[in-house]
C-alpha cells in the first residue's frame, strides 16, 4: 500500500447507501450453502463470484439486479441476516467507516416464511453485535421494492414503523426503476410519512430526473438515492440546491448499470461544483466489487478531488445521516477530530 491508497483508507468515512443483500461474501455463501445443505454452483469462494458480482460487461441495471436472484436465497433466516448484517459492518469497519446505514428489502427474505418485522429486528441484532465489537455505528433501512404490490410494501412500512429510533432510521424505494416510476408508489410513501418515517427513494438512476422531482414532492423523500440524471434538467436541478437535499451518489455501481456511460461524465465533480450536497457511498460492495476506500480513491484519481474536498463530501454525509441528532453531533465531533488528526481542514 502506498502512502496514497492509505490516505484513503485512514479517511474516518460514513456510507449512506448500502444494500445488505449486496454485501454478502462468498465465504458466507459457502458457510450458509453447508449450513444448510444448500447446492452451489461451484465449490470455492472465487468460483462463486461470477453468480455473485457483475463485471465489465454489464450493459444495465436489470442486468446488474439479476445478480441478488442469487444472493438472497442465502438469507432467508434470522441467523443468516443477522451474520450478513455483522459482517457488512465489520467490512466497513476495516476500511474507517465509522458510520452505514444498511439497507434491505424485508420482503426478499420471506422465501421460508420470515415475516418484515422478524427480518427487521435480525438485521438490527447483527447490527448491534457488530456495534459492540467494531468502532462503527449502524443503522438499518427498509426497502419497498418496485416490482412488488401495494399490499406488501404497506407491510414492509408497517413493519418498519415500530423500529423507528431503535435500530431503524428510514426506509426506500428500490428494484427496477425504468419499469416502475415513482408516481405508483405515492400511497406507500404517504404512510411512510404518516408513521413519522424519513423517506430516501433511488430515483434519477435508470430514468430522468422527473423522478426525482417525484420522490421529492409527492413520495416526500429528504434524501435521494443516486441522482446522476439530475442534470437532465436544470429546474430539478436547482430545486435539490434550494431545498439542500443531499444525494447518495455510488460511483462505481452506477458506471456498471450504465446509469452513467462512463467515468469521463460521471457528474460528481461537476455536482460538487454547483452546490449539491454530494455523498459517496459504496451501493453493493460484494455485487459491485468495490469498497468505500475504493470510492473515495477512484473519485479523487478521477476528478482531482482534494483531501479538503473530500472531507467535506464526508461531512455532507455526516450531516445527511438518518442518525439520532445526540449521536449525530458526537459523530460529527468525533470525524472533525480525527480529519484534523490528520492534518485535513
Ligand atoms: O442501484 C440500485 N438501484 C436499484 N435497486 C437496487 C440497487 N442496488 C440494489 N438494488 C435492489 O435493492 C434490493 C434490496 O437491497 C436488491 O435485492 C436489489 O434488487
Ligand atoms: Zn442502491
Amino acid at each position: 500500500m502506498n502512502k496514497r491508497m492509505n490516505r484513503w483508507h485512514s479517511l474516518p468515512k460514513v456510507d449512506l447507501h448500502v444494500h445488505l443483500d449486496g454485501s454478502l461474501l462468498p465465504a458466507t455463501v459457502l458457510d450458509i450453502a453447508a449450513a444448510e445443505g444448500m447446492e452451489l454452483p461451484a465449490g470455492d469462494a472465487a468460483g462463486l463470484i461470477p453468480y455473485m458480482q457483475v463485471d465489465d460487461e454489464c450493459r444495465s441495471l436489470p442486468e446488474y439486479l439479476s445478480k441478488f436472484d442469487f444472493t438472497t436465497r442465502f438469507m432467508q433466516t434470522g441467523a443468516a441476516l443477522e451474520r450478513v448484517a455483522y459482517e457488512t459492518l465489520a467490512q466497513a469497519a476495516s476500511h474507517n467507516c465509522r458510520y452505514i446505514e444498511v439497507r434491505f428489502a424485508p420482503q426478499l427474505h420471506r422465501l421460508r416464511g420470515l415475516r418484515p418485522e422478524e427480518a427487521i429486528h435480525h438485521v438490527i441484532e447483527g447490527l448491534k453485535r457488530a456495534e459492540r465489537q467494531f468502532d462503527i455505528k449502524g443503522r438499518a433501512i427498509a426497502i419497498c421494492m418496485r416490482h412488488h404490490g401495494r399490499e406488501e410494501n404497506l407491510e414492509v412500512i408497517e413493519a418498519a414503523a415500530p423500529y423507528a429510533g431503535r435500530g431503524l432510521v428510514a426506509v426506500d424505494l428500490a428494484g427496477d426503476e425504468a419499469s416502475y416510476p415513482p408516481e405508483l408508489f405515492r400511497e406507500v410513501f404517504a404512510l411512510a410519512h404518516k408513521r413519522s418515517l424519513p423517506v430516501t427513494i433511488h430515483a434519477g438512476e435508470a430514468a430522468g430526473a422527473e423522478n426525482v422531482y417525484e420522490a421529492v414532492k409527492n413520495l416526500g423523500a429528504s434524501r435521494i438515492g443516486h441522482g446522476v440524471r439530475l442534470r437532465e434538467n436544470p429546474a430539478i436541478l436547482q430545486m435539490m440546491l434550494e431545498q439542500r437535499i443531499p444525494l447518495e451518489m455510488c460511483p462505481v455501481s452506477n458506471i456498471q448499470t450504465k446509469a452513467v456511460a462512463d467515468w469521463d461524465v460521471y457528474p460528481i465533480r461537476d455536482y460538487f461544483e454547483r452546490g449539491l450536497i454530494v455523498t459517496l457511498n459504496t451501493d453493493n460492495p460484494s455485487v459491485s466489487g468495490t469498497d468505500i476506500t475504493r470510492e473515495y480513491r477512484i473519485v479523487s484519481e478521477k476528478f482531482d478531488f482534494t483531501d479538503a474536498e473530500l472531507a467535506s463530501i464526508i461531512r455532507n454525509g455526516v450531516n445527511a445521516a438518518f442518525l439520532e441528532d445526540a449521536e449525530k453531533k458526537a459523530l460529527k465531533q468525533r470525524i472533525d477530530q480525527e480529519l484534523q488528526e490528520l492534518g485535513i481542514k
